[in-house]
């Protein structure tokens, strides 16, 4: 049982970095928890305002619920209270809710709600979904607005006036008449953090529009660089930003953008690159090929 409450939660993250491990598993495709807590305790040297266990990075839409549980319960025992720990909660309604309540038994601190699969929705629809997740968890909630359920800022409202827990609105779309009118409308009632893919492309221009953090999938695997990121961004430092940009993260892209889902295949090998194995990704997603991995290892080898 978390003992901390949704706004103090919604504080705390908007003081730095987010870390979003990915999730490790053997050759054969099964959760290895070992590797998987090895990673969080190197990575527990560097400072970051929250861990989200089995998001996107994580592979969450890839796991079981029950290995989601197993995974949310190795990060509370491995974090040990250091840092707050996020959940996942996906799928329709029931599912979410069931995740919910698994999440508060297995004492993370919040709910990372992402995006229900397949089907297009209306918003009453989304709201009312959103809605339902809240009401069943006293856990301070982050809806993952992108994909299939992108909220407009009408409801965002609605759901910041009808769920006190609904605390942190995390952007995957990257509208900018979209967030701007969000935070005109709803203000600092809400953290918003930025979830768009490789979330540093986009951290400088969003943070004029109120997006005071963002997840990090990098800091996987180049920690120091991605909190040097973060910092220039905090300090709006635009030189130290760009020639960051153009010394890693655009190049990365280039890798990034060559098959669907290297978003987060990429991640799993950077951190196989610098010799800390995380495996294969599950499918439907793809590894790197080889030629790729090691145009990956090269650019993490200038800013190591
Ligand atoms: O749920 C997730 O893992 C995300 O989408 C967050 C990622 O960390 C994303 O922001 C990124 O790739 O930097």
């Amino acid at each position: 049982m978390t003992s901390v409450t949704p706004d103090e939660l919604a504080a705390h993250l908007k003081t730095g970095l987010l870390s979003f491990p990915v999730t490790h598993f053997r050759p054969d495709l099964s959760f290895d928890e070992q590797a998987y807590r090895e990673h969080l305790s190197w990575l527990s040297q560097y400072d970051v305002a929250g861990l989200f266990a089995a998001g996107g990075t994580g592979e969450g839409f890839s796991l079981t619920p029950a290995e989601i549980d197993t995974v949310v319960r190795a990060a509370v025992s491995e974090v040990a209270g250091r840092v707050p720990v996020i959940a996942p909660a996906t799928g329709g309604t029931m599912s979410a809710i069931a995740q919910a309540q698994a999440a508060e038994a297995a004492g993370a601190d919040g709910l990372l709600l992402l995006p229900p699969y397949l089907t297009e929705a209306g918003q009453r629809g989304l709201v009312e979904h959103v809605s339902a997740v809240c009401r069943s968890t006293n856990l301070g909630v982050t809806v993952y607005s992108r994909a299939n359920a992108i909220l407009t800022d009408v409801s965002v409202a609605e759901l910041a006036d009808r769920n006190e827990n609904f605390v942190c609105l995390k952007d995957g779309v990257g509208n900018i008449e979209m967030m701007t009118r969000t935070y005109a409308r709803v203000g600092n009632r809400l953290t918003y953090i930025g979830g768009l893919p490789t979330a540093e492309t986009f951290a400088l221009p969003l943070l004029q529009l109120g997006v005071s953090t963002y997840s990090s999938a990098i800091f996987n695997f180049v920690p120091e660089f991605a909190l040097g990121f973060y910092a220039d961004v905090r300090a709006q430092d635009r030189d130290a930003v760009y020639r960051k940009l153009n010394e890693f993260v655009i190049p990365y892209l280039d890798i990034r953008d060559r098959t669907k889902g290297y978003a987060v295949s990429i991640v799993k090998a950077g951190v196989n690159a610098i010799g800390r194995s995380a495996g294969p990704v599950r499918p439907p997603l793809q590894d790197l090929t080889a030629d790729e991995l090691t145009q990956l290892t090269e650019l993490i080898g200038r800013v190591k």
